[in-house]
């Protein structure tokens, strides 16, 4: 009788970037620091960049505390990603190979040195990057890889990694956020008088005009998003718009502002359903900037209703669009997003099968220390 053992299966080590959120009063000026002197932020001359950020942040923090005392204090973004981490998990627990998620926040706990030594310890055949950013921008996804790079360098983590970089018009993904749109629509119209038209308002966060300039392909990205979605709607006489929200720097964003439709609809007394079309998870965001404060805009500027589709969270649909794209990335031989070494920045970050465009980025090569 043969009683060989089978074969280990291949371990893939799936690490989940996000933004990362304070996890009580006190941390969210560290959480601010950590978000302003980050290069990929703040684009100012190294040397300014200590102390600029930390006036910034300094500034920053009573507005963004009020935000967070709304919603217990704290951001909920730790936990829904770790629901998401064990809902992937799950999805693919039957596959060939053996993946386990782990998690690297960009700004706070737990942040890429510690989920480095952590993912290290499991002694994974492969690691992949994978976003909870679906649009690619040097802000985010370009930022958090940069950080895993230095710090999967400083605990000597050399597997082959790959870094899903965007997944903006999967059609999966784009699925699961129509189908959400739809549900939300039905919602809004049967509490509408007929007369009364609704139009969706996609809203994503914004950036710097400066940095979509400078090439980064977010806007883009975005654009193909929601037309991903609305190909996917069988709305008649649908209207929408997109729209980008959270502008905290006073330099000119990327529009037009959600605020700025809250008070077109207003006036042509529209109602409206909000989708956040940037955001997978709820957060302060959502939950605080949709939910209260352009609700309480909408009411001031007269819009004859105000609804929100919810973000995907860990709906079985979007954890499903996230199997597939870790099984179609497991299937590549080469990195999605392919990048050289620990401390090289990939000259054409944007470049692989998910952006559908070459794109060069510019992406800061260095991290503060
Ligand atoms: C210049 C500042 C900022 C840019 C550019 C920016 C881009 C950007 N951010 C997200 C997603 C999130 N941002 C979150 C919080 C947050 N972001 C900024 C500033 C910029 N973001 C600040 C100051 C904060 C803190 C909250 C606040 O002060 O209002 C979060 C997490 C929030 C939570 O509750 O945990 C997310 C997620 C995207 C997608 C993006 C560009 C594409
Ligand atoms: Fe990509
Ligand atoms: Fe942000």
């Amino acid at each position: 009788m043969d009683h060989a053992l089978p074969a280990p299966r291949p371990r893939l080590a799936i690490v989940l970037l996000n933004l990362g959120g304070p996890d009580a009063p006190e941390s969210v000026r560290p959480f601010l620091v950590n978000l302003f002197t980050d290069p990929a932020i703040l684009r100012v001359p190294g040397f300014i960049r200590p102390w600029l950020g930390r006036l910034i942040a300094w500034r920053r923090t009573k507005p963004a505390q009020e935000n967070y005392a709304i919603i217990g204090g704290r951001s909920p973004l730790r936990e829904l990603t770790e629901a998401q981490g064990q809902a992937l998990e799950l999805a693919l627990a039957g596959d060939a190979m053996e993946a386990r998620c782990f998690i690297a926040m960009r700004y706070w706990h737990p942040m890429s040195d510690e989920t480095a030594r952590a993912v290290q310890a499991w002694s994974p055949d492969r690691v992949l990057l994978l976003p909870l950013y679906p649009q690619f921008s040097t802000t985010t996804t370009g930022s958090s890889v940069i950080a895993w790079r230095e710090a999967a360098a400083k605990v000597g983590l050399s597997v082959p990694t790959q870094v899903l970089c965007c997944y903006h018009s999967d059609p999966r993904f784009a699925g699961g956020v129509a189908a959400a749109v739809t549900k939300s629509y039905a919602e809004a119209r049967a509490s509408l008088p007929p007369e009364v038209k609704l139009r969706v308002l996609f809203s994503a966060h914004g950036l710097p005009e400066s940095i979509v300039k400078s090439g980064d392909p977010y806007q883009w990205q975005v654009e193909q998003t929601v037309a991903a979605v609305v190909a996917q709607l069988e709305i008649e006489g649908l209207d929408h718009v997109v729209c980008y929200q959270s502008r905290v720097t006073p330099q000119k964003w990327i529009g037009p502002s959600t605020e700025d439709e809250l008070e077109r609809a207003g006036a042509e007394k529209v109602a409206l359903l909000v989708c956040p079309i940037a955001f997978v998870s709820e957060h302060s965001e959502t939950l605080v900037e949709l939910d209260v404060e352009y609700r309480e805009e909408a009411e001031h500027f007269g819009v004859p209703g105000y609804f929100r589709v919810p973000a995907q969270n860990s709906d079985p649909a979007f954890i499903g669009a996230l199997a597939q794209l870790v099984r179609e990335a497991e299937a590549s031989d080469r990195a999605l997003c392919s990048f050289a070494g620990p401390r090289q920045c990939p000259k054409k970050f944007g470049d692989c099968p998910h952006a559908k465009a070459k794109v060069e980025m510019r992406v800061p090569a260095t991290q503060p220390a």
